[in-house]
């Protein structure tokens, strides 16, 4: 009998962007990029495009709580993630979800969308860091979010450790503090609460950066759920989305989305399952972690 390889299953808990660049739309192409199930409970619903935030209508925490239920009673997950959370109410909710379901779970602590349209009410920072970090085996700010959590400015490498660490005694257990906002290159500095590992990439000078913080924690998120090591799973990722930037089909008039599935379109070939396929990537993931300076 044919051999059937394992169906690997991951959640994302997020917002909606009609656009498709972020939020859920992202997550769920990233989970299917990298061969894992995705499945869905929506936080609420933003009218979106690449150019900016419309309007947003956060959904009632019943039928959060009601989606992640739905599809956990029935499917399972191997690792989860969480995007846009909106509010004190929600994050409440996902938190409990969290907690009575053991989930393994990615934060990104998403507070604005790239134009700067606040996504998370100011209110509930607080509930964030008290309710979700504790929960969080790997969070993933960005550097206004870093700033946010840590209450310091941010600006050198040296600074984006330390957050790291500051970070890390608020609970999650694996810090990843982005860099894509730096001026110079977006190096990412991951700390696993033992030692500080700088992930580095080139710049790629384009505008089409819109969800790339969602799609990075989502494939962290999917790879976990294929049995990688944390470590590998980040490293594997900033692979996966630094190919995904360079590959911006490059639409809209803002800033445009990135190329999930641009590990099969820039072969044309048909997408593989096969584990193999991954092991280019691994490798680099591999130098990254072990061939940088460690402090
Ligand atoms: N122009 C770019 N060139 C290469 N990598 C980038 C670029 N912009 C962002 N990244 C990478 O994309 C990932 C998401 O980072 P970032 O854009 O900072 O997150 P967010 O979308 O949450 O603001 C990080 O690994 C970051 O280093
Ligand atoms: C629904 C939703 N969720 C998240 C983001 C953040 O996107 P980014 O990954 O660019 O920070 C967004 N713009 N919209």
């Amino acid at each position: 009998m044919e051999q059937t390889s394992p169906t690997y299953r991951a959640l994302t808990i997020a917002g909606s962007d009609s656009g498709a660049g972020a939020g859920i739309q992202a997550d769920l192409k990233t989970f299917a990029a990298l061969g894992v199930y995705g499945l869905s409970a929506l936080t609420a619903i933003t009218a979106q495009n690449t150019q900016g935030v419309r309007a947003v209508l956060e959904l009632p925490s019943t039928l959060i709580t009601a989606q992640i239920d739905a599809v956990l009673e029935d499917i399972g997950a191997d690792a989860a993630k969480t995007g846009m959370l909106s509010s004190s109410a929600v994050i409440e909710a996902v938190a409990e979800c969290v907690q009575r379901w053991q989930l393994r779970l990615v934060v990104d602590p998403v507070m604005r969308a790239k134009g700067g349209d606040p996504l998370l009410a100011e209110e509930a920072v607080e509930t964030l860091r008290t309710r979700l970090l504790p929960l969080a085996e790997v969070i993933t700010p960005n550097l206004p979010e870093a700033e946010v959590l840590t209450g310091s400015r941010i600006e050198t490498l040296d600074e984006m450790k330390e957050a790291a660490r500051v970070i890390h005694a608020q609970g999650p257990q694996h810090v990843v503090i982005k860099g894509g906002h730096r001026v110079e290159e977006p190096v990412d500095i991951y700390f696993d609460g033992e030692q500080i590992v700088e992930l580095r990439a080139e710049r790629i000078d384009t505008p089409h950066t819109h969800g790339t913080g969602c799609t990075f924690s989502a494939a962290i998120a999917a790879l976990i759920a294929r049995g990688r090591p944390v470590g590998t799973a980040i490293a594997g990722a900033k692979q996966y989305i630094t190919g995904a930037i360079q590959h911006a089909p490059g639409i809209g008039h803002g800033h445009g989305p990135v190329e999930h599935f641009w590990m099969y379109t820039e072969q044309g070939t048909p997408l593989p399952t096969q584990e193999q396929h991954w092991s280019p990537w691994f490798n680099r993931a591999k130098e990254q972690l072990h061939g940088t300076d460690t402090h």
